[in-house]
């Protein structure tokens, strides 16, 4: 598992270390030029241009740009801070805000400050980092299409929240120092940010609840079957899903349940011929009450909002057995919440951002952890809102992000395999949090895993999601 921390946490670990006079920045600047080096054919003669802002992160960027001009390179500096006030300063200060022990450095290394761009190998982004507030505000020259090391995060990036409220430098790699911020990993930033190196400074950061799931922790929470296990003590799972409109989602939220733990499965719904017809193993009726007993429902993929869905909804939740909710029947709960209420049960809600609305009253907006939290203490559930980055929270506000995933994902039915697969986990014993994580995680891969073949559909998915359930058996 990897921790993930905020801005706040950040500045007070390295608190005590700058009172200490631990050279943070010289640690820093060190694992930067080190990368930079890597990405370079040969340090010697390359042509590198820093873009240095008026902070400690352009201070970083012309550190390591001093180290790489003392290894035989060609560093440049396009100075983009804040204009100084006139007659500002003394001899031989540029006319912009700039890290002054950084800049002697440079120069002293033999780096030249520039006004445009040239024609860099290699270009160090080190105009913001964690000290950024707002949108990017400096004008950006054309850069040349060349890889971009991102010093700390991207510029732009928002680096609590992964907001990109403006233009922003995508990265080819981010180094970022002491820990991975939320930015990195969450909302649109971590589109930008390419490969991410933390580069260890000596900062003992506290624990955190944000953290990422790897594989190693899916496969502590992946339920065994052990020796004595039969069909019934493996859990059973109830899928309600599709309607005479959308069989379809019933067929897929079974596949995904078929891809757990458990050792049985029972439909309800009007997606029965279907499912019975692509999964014989699966027991089927056309009512959540003729269903008999499960250990967990998944309610919603396909369910329609009708009466008879409404009906299903509310039996399976009288049946006071842990719950995924999905699609429609998150729908249908926001409109009457009070069905829930009472409720002890493990309870998991899957929304994409038009389901939280409906939940939420407002869009998760560009804050996705805090939105998730929200909603999952507000409602008393781990909620698991779907994205690019998929983010799971539990009611008492621990989070995880999800590292798995394509955008290949984006396509019709894939929600309906998760949905499955999660509640298959849930019947099986997890505890909610950690069936939405490891639902999210596999499902994720088995997307990566389909993607591979060219475009994916759902079935692709739901058909990759076994391969990846044996590598998650065979780990370690
Ligand atoms: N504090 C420390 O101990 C360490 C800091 N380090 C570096 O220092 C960075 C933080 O430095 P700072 O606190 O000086 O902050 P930054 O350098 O991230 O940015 C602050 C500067 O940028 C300007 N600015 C703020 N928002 C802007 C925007 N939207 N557009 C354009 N300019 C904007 C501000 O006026 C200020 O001059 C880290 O990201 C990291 O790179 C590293 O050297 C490691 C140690
Ligand atoms: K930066």
């Amino acid at each position: 598992m990897r921790g993930v921390w905020g801005v706040a946490e950040v500045r007070a670990a390295e608190a005590p270390l700058l009172a200490a006079g631990v050279p943070l920045m010289a640690r820093a600047a060190a694992g930067l030029a080190r990368r930079c080096a890597g990405m370079l054919p040969r340090v010697y003669g390359a042509r590198v241009l820093l873009l240095v802002g008026s902070g400690d992160n352009g201070g970083d960027a012309l550190f390591a740009g001093a180290l790489l001009a003392r290894r035989g390179a060609q560093v440049s500096a396009l100075l983009l801070g804040s204009p100084l006030p006139t007659g500002a300063g003394g001899a031989g200060v540029v006319g912009v805000r700039v890290h002054e022990a950084g800049l002697a450095a440079f120069r002293a290394a033999g780096g030249r400050v520039v006004t445009s761009p040239g024609r860099p190998d290699l270009v160090v982004d080190g105009i913001v980092g964690i000290g950024a507030s707002g949108p990017l505000r400096v004008e950006l020259p054309e850069l040349p299409d060349v890889p971009v090391v991102a010093v700390d995060l991207p510029s732009g990036v928002d680096a609590d929240t992964g907001h990109v409220p403006g233009r922003a430098l995508r990265a080819d790699v981010t180094v970022t120092f002491g820990g991975l911020k939320p930015g990195l990993v969450v909302g649109e930033g971590a589109r930008y940010v390419g490969q991410v190196e933390v580069v260890d400074i000596g900062l003992t950061l506290p624990p955190t609840d944000l953290n990422i799931a790897d594989m190693a922790d899916i496969c502590a929470h992946w339920p065994r079957s052990r020796s004595y296990d039969d069909k019934y003590t493996r859990g059973v799972v109830g899928v309600a899903a599709g309607s005479r409109r959308y069989p379809g989602a019933g067929v897929l939220a079974v596949a995904g349940a078929s891809a757990g733990p458990t050792g049985y499965i029972r439909y309800a719904g009007a997606g029965a011929h279907a499912v019975r017809d692509r999964h014989p193993h699966v027991v089927v009726t056309d009512r959540v009450s003729d269903a008999g007993r499960v250990q967990a429902w998944v309610v919603g993929p396909g369910l329609s909002l009708d009466s008879p869905a409404q009906a299903d909804l509310r039996t399976a939740i009288a049946e006071r057995v842990p719950m995924c909710l999905d699609a429609d029947a998150l729908t249908l709960v926001s409109t009457h919440p009070d069905w829930l209420a009472g409720r002890e049960e493990p309870l998991v809600l899957t929304p994409h951002d038009g389901e939280y609305e409906r939940l939420a009253g407002a869009p998760p907006g560009p804050d996705r952890v805090a939105a998730a939290r929200g909603l999952a203490k507000a409602m008393d559930a781990t909620v698991l809102l779907k994205g690019p980055r998929t983010v799971i929270a539990a009611p008492d506000g621990t989070a995880f992000v999800n590292p798995t995933g394509t955008r290949a994902l984006a396509t019709a039915g894939t929600g309906d395999v998760l949905a499955g697969l999660l509640g298959s986990l849930l019947a099986g014993g997890v505890e909610p949090t950690w069936a939405a994580v490891c639902a999210a995680y596999v499902h994720g891969l088995a997307g990566q895993h389909a993607a591979r073949g060219g475009p994916v559909t759902a079935s692709d998915v739901a058909g990759a999601l076994r391969e990846v359930v044996a590598e998650v058996l065979s780990y370690g």
